[in-house]
């Protein structure tokens, strides 16, 4: 493995089917032990990305390179780096949990598969049913052998292609704990996800792909400043209080809506801003009924960005 710190490269990435360019040059770099999450809207190419990073599809154009080594060049020296947990668990269901592990060790040639088994069904809580067929196994207890069995090589980056779809929140919940703890023990994560708080949850880096290209990356804290920033919204029934209310704030981006008698103003989101707002309004005796604050979410920038949340029925399509 050559030195570098950066566990995947990827420089201009093409690819097309047929005459259809899905991939249309993307470039990004994952620093190892990070996640990197790849947000877009269906059919944008996300799968299509990981399969040419994964060595199951060939790119038209650009490079990409995983611990140092060439997806094209050194195919199984990429496969020894990596491993791959779709959406939907790849486990044996007439089979039992310590089974499932057990056969994925001697696939790998672990000398200790045996061993290696014990610690992930331990580590996974799920060690009272390791001799239960999978088939009797949760939605949730299947994604976290799906997990275990993806970790049985010790893989230095592990893409999770939408890993906690379908699962209830105490699960996803779960699943969260052991991505963050896997990357504090320097593994690097891939995701893709259809939920962008679990975006904002795991992810140092992420970028948003629409057909083909990259139209934002940075951090969850960076997408979010691509909005205008937060705002309170105050609700004033008194219409002399309201007229005082603007006169106070004239110096604020102010915005009334009348049906619902609400006031908003913008605001940088910090105690020092609002603290300001409400003292002003204290101060002047002008009497607010409700407050709210109202800052931008990630799925704000994806809405925006992409024009329809991510995922969920047809293609949704916005020219830019
Ligand atoms: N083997 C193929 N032959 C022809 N077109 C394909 C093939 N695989 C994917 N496509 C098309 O390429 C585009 C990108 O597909 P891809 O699966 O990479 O998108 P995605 O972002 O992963 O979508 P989803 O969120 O729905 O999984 C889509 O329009 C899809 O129909």
């Amino acid at each position: 493995m050559t030195m570098t710190q950066d566990a995947i490269t990827v420089r201009g990435l093409e690819k097309s089917y047929k005459n259809v360019q899905v991939l249309r040059g993307i470039s990004f770099n994952v620093p190892k032990g990070t996640v990197f999450a790849l947000l877009g809207p269906n059919g944008a190419g996300k799968t299509t990305a990981i399969k040419i990073l994964t060595t199951l599809l060939t790119p038209d154009g650009g490079t990409a390179s995983l611990c140092g080594y060439d997806v094209l060049k050194q195919p199984a020296q990429v496969r020894r780096e990596i491993s791959l947990t779709g959406q939907f668990a790849a486990v044996d269901g007439a089979l039992t949990g310590r089974e499932n592990l057990r056969m994925i060790g001697k696939l790998r040639h672990l000398k200790d598969a045996g061993k290696k088994a014990e610690e992930l069904l331990a580590r996974f809580e799920l060690s009272g049913a390791a001799d239960r067929r999978v088939s009797s196994y949760s939605g949730g207890m299947r994604r976290r052998l799906d997990l275990a069995m993806s970790l049985v090589g010790a893989p230095a980056v592990l893409f999770l292609d939408e890993p906690t779809t379908g699962l209830d929140p105490q699960s996803r919940l779960n699943m969260w704990k052991i991505i963050k703890e896997l990357t504090r023990a320097g593994t690097t994560v891939f995701l893709t996800t259809q939920y962008l708080d679990e975006a904002e949850q795991l992810a140092d880096q992420l970028a948003i792909l629409n057909k083909g290209e990259i139209v934002a990356a940075g951090t969850p804290a960076e997408l979010k400043k691509l909005l205008p920033p937060g705002h309170i919204e105050l609700k004033i029934l008194e219409e002399r209080h309201l007229l005082e209310a603007r006169a106070l704030l004239q110096e604020f981006k102010l915005h009334f809506d009348e049906g619902n008698q609400v006031l908003s103003v913008e605001t940088d989101g910090s105690i020092a801003h609002l603290t300001d707002i409400l003292n002003r309004l204290k101060n002047a005796g002008v009497s607010v009924s409700e407050l709210t604050q109202k800052q931008p979410t990630l799925e704000d920038v994806f809405l925006m960005i992409v024009g329809g949340p991510p995922e969920k029925g047809a293609e949704r399509h916005v020219n830019f």
